[in-house]
């Protein structure tokens, strides 16, 4: 297929971007590198800088697209809370935009980007596709606002579309892996700490009702994700929106993910106690049974050691290039 991804310069599009150029499949990157890295699209693709909004219509009606992955937006909880109209216009806006865009050159599948974040506090675990949908924070509202307009979009106008809501993506695959510039995520920024490249990490929150206190995610590989998207492609059915949750199926806390990687990394890794992190849910865990039944998928490197483990070898690689190095 001829695939336009939009957000391939950042963490996840680029992982994907590289699993479909290895499927066989054709990629054009948009991107505005507001987040993300030149040097992270892979060399196979062709790249077009800019917003979504500026380009995406230019690139669909160049020639004819088969699909689009829908990577880019805006996606840290704390900073949403802060500044909303960040993710109203970066997110909602530059998507709705995107839709048009398919919508007039009749560009047939599109997979979206979404997120656990959907879901807000889970009244139970692991949460469904049919638990309630009740955002905790702007990042999650945007994303769910976007959910509905495709909805809309693949019953009025025969759109195939899948949305994929992803709980908490790590590891690094194909010399792929996080290095943004601003870090907020968990598993990067322990690791930076183990490297010297921060004085500690803040455990955000040690009163929720957990075993220890701190709060639980369902982590899963990017490189299973990957293949959810490969899979969630070729399942897409014209005038139909599906849904499906991708993560492990267990949950770890902050704590057992900073122990982690302390045993895989051999290092020593400072932390400090910090109030919760506002927007933040007490626990994440997916049930992904939905996909596994429909798509055939089954997520492989599930062992939380396995997943810091390749976050790890990616990190230390980056030296100089990582954005959290110190600079001479
Ligand atoms: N990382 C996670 O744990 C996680 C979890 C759930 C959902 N998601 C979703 O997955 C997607 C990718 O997340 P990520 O972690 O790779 O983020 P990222 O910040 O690494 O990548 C996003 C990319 O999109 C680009 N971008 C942002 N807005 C743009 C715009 N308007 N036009 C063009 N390019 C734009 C950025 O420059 C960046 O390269 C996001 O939609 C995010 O909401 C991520
Ligand atoms: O320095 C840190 C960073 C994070 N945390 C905690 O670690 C957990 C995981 O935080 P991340 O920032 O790594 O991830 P989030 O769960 O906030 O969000 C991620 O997963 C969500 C879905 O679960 C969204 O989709 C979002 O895009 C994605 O970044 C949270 O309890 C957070 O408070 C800390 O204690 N210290």
């Amino acid at each position: 297929m001829k695939l336009l991804v939009t957000g391939g310069a950042g963490y996840v599009g680029s992982v994907c971007a590289r699993v479909m150029i290895e499927a066989g499949h054709e990629v054009t990157v948009v991107d505005n590198l507001i987040t993300g890295n030149r040097d992270a699209v892979p060399d196979a693709a062709d790249f077009v800088e800019g917003d979504v909004s500026a380009v995406a219509a230019d690139v669909l009606g160049g020639s004819r697209f088969d699909g689009v992955l829908h990577f880019a937006a805006q996606s840290l909880v704390g900073e949403s809370v802060e500044h909303p109209e960040k993710y109203w216009y970066g997110n909602v806006v530059e998507s709705l935009d995107l839709l048009e865009a398919i919508r007039r050159t009749n560009t047939p599948r599109l997979v979206f980007s979404s997120t656990a974040a959907t879901y807000g506090e889970p009244e139970s675990v692991p949460i469904l596709e049919s638990s309630p949908t009740r955002p905790t924070n702007p990042y999650g509202a945007t994303k769910l606002a976007i959910d509905h307009a495709i909805t809309s979009y693949t019953g009025a106008h025969g759109l195939a579309a899948v949305s994929l809501r992803y709980f908490n993506v790590a590891g690094a695959y194909g010399g792929a892996g996080e290095n943004r510039r601003v870090e907020t995520h968990l598993i990067p920024i322990v690791l930076q700490a183990a490297l010297g490249h921060r004085e500690s990490v803040k455990i955000f929150g040690t009163d929720y009702h957990t075993d220890d206190g701190t709060a639980v995610r369902d982590y899963i590989h990017v490189y299973d994700l990957a293949r959810a998207h490969a899979l969630a492609l070729e399942s897409a059915v014209a005038g139909r929106h599906e849904i499906y949750n991708l993560g492990s199926g267990s949950g770890f806390s902050v704590r057992q993910v900073i122990e982690t990687c302390a045993d895989v990394t051999g290092l020593e890794i400072p932390v400090e106690e910090a109030p919760r992190r506002a927007g933040d849910p007490a626990v994440l865990i997916a049930s992904s049974d939905k996909a596994i039944s429909d798509l055939g998928w089954s997520p492989t490197n599930t062992a939380l050691p396995t997943i810091v483990a390749d976050a790890w070898e990616y990190t230390r690689a980056l030296g100089d290039r990582a954005h959290s190095a110190p600079r001479a």
